[in-house]
């Protein structure tokens, strides 16, 4: 480790430093209206953005020796979870209110109201809450 100097700052040597993706990913001049929930912007305006690491404003798994290492598996275990949630459930709210999507304040990202879905009757869906061992409760 030795002394250098980023973009005009002197970092000493043994600094601890903490990249804070948070607000990377929330930079107006990158992401027009950054905290609303565009996800079609990744199909559009972002459609080239990378997410392993090579476009430095779009890092949620990092980049670098120290990134994600599961960022393939995770990639995929998203999708597949997203996927089997939408097939085994119809997604509704209790009286159709819009869903409440601010964050919580801690260190990693929590909704900060839970979010409370009707259950399906599908056996799918069953099977789904059976094997992810999720307690919808009685609704
Ligand atoms: C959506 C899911 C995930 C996200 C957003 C994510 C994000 C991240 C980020 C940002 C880091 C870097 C932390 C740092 O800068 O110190 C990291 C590190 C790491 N992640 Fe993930 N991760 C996810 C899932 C996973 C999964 C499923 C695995 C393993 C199966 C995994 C294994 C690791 C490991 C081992 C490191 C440490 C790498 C190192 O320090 O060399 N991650 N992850």
């Amino acid at each position: 480790m030795e002394n250098c100097t980023v973009s005009g700052y002197h970092i000493p040597a043994q600094t601890r430093l903490f990249v804070n993706l948070w607000m990377i990913h929330l930079e107006p001049a990158v992401w027009s209206d950054p905290c609303e929930f565009q996800p079609e912007r990744f199909l559009t305006t972002h459609k080239d953005f990378d997410v392993r690491g090579q476009n430095f404003e779009y890092m949620s798994f990092s980049s670098g020796r120290r990134m994600c290492h599961g960022v393939s598996f995770a990639l995929q275990v998203l999708q597949l979870t997203l996927a089997s949630l939408i097939h085994g459930f119809d997604l509704e709210t209790q009286s159709n209110e819009s869903v409440d999507t601010s964050e919580g304040k801690r260190l990693t990202f929590v909704k900060a109201s839970p979010l409370e879905l009707l259950k399906s009757s599908s056996l799918h869906g069953f099977l789904l809450l059976y094997m992810l061992k999720f307690d919808f409760g009685d609704s």
